[in-house]
């Protein structure tokens, strides 16, 4: 039996729950194949937990990417991407690769680190990226460098952004208000170009959620390889990121990540959907 075929342009997070290892759990949980292109190796310092992030040659990177396409892939992601020179290589592979089923994760910051990767990709992300997305997925803070806003406090103020993004080129927004948001629910906003939706589910009070962005947009991008419309993508996401949440564990004094594969076993908390 044929599978769909997911690939992933990102970095890989050595300690397992966010990076491609998130992307090719997730992508498993979804029954599609996955690929990657490694961008970036992400270490961890044993006594604290400090990352370091080592990138791997641009030419190596283009090897595994032409590697990938030649099979024809049905949707890409992209991760964490670290240098300008990356983001160019990442948008012109897209452009090649013959799916219009494109999910940018801006990965510009990792949970409980709170140096950003590197602060002139902005602009790269912008120029290469944002074209080509069916969807990117932001969090709070990317969303407030990439519209140029600031970051957004409110739903008003994640509305306002998420026009911005979509007028940069990006068909459709995610603005991840994840737990930073001051909201009950852990609220998301989806903007398809017409109209905003709010997608809420119960804030997990446990601080497990290394991860979550990722597995976030990696199953976003497996639906959509799937043939989920883009709305219908993001709701499923949700929901299985929202499962991962709540099965989130710990891995060591330092790190909690979320379980890829909770909905599965244990079924998803709900999800609300509202227009607004
Ligand atoms: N404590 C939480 N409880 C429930 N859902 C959460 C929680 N934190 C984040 N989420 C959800 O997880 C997804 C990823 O968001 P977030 O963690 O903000 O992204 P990132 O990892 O990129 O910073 C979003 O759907 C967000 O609403
Ligand atoms: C390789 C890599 N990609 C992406 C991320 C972002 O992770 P998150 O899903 O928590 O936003 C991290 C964070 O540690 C990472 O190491
Ligand atoms: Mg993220």
């Amino acid at each position: 039996m044929a599978l769909k075929k997911t690939l992933t342009i990102a970095g890989s997070d050595t300690s397992g729950g966010a990076g491609m290892q998130a992307d090719l759990k997730t992508f498993q949980e979804h029954g599609t194949y996955g690929m990657v292109a490694l961008t970036v190796v992400v270490t961890m310092d044993p006594n604290g937990w400090s990352h370091n992030v080592t990138p791997l040659p641009t030419e190596l990177l283009q090897k595994q990417i032409d590697t990938a396409l030649s099979t024809g892939i049905d949707a890409v992601k992209t991760g964490m991407l670290s240098t300008e020179e990356i983001i160019r290589i990442a948008g012109d592979a897209i452009a090649k690769s013959g799916t219009t089923n494109v999910v940018i994760d801006p990965v510009m910051i990792c949970k409980g680190d709170d140096e950003v990767l590197n602060p002139g990709n902005t602009d790269a992300m912008v120029k290469y990226l944002l074209p080509l997305a069916a969807v990117t997925t932001p969090n709070l803070f990317e969303a407030g460098q990439l519209a140029g806003t600031g970051t957004p406090k409110t739903i008003d103020d994640m509305k306002v952004a998420a026009r911005k993004i979509h007028e940069l080129g990006a068909k459709a927004v995610v603005i991840k208000g994840g737990k930073a948001l001051a909201t009950e629910k852990a609220t998301d906003l989806f903007f398809d170009g017409e109209t905003f939706y709010l997608l809420e589910s119960d804030k997990v009070a446990s601080t497990y959620n290394h991860g979550a962005g990722c597995t976030f947009a990696a199953s976003v991008t497996a639906n959509l390889a799937n043939g989920l419309t883009v709305k219908e993508a993001v709701i499923e996401a949700k929901e299985f990121v929202s499962a991962a949440i709540a099965n989130g564990w710990a891995l060591n004094d330092y790190v909690g990540p979320v379980m890829h594969g909770a909905k599965s076993r244990f079924g998803a908390p709900e999800v609300t959907v509202t227009e607004i």
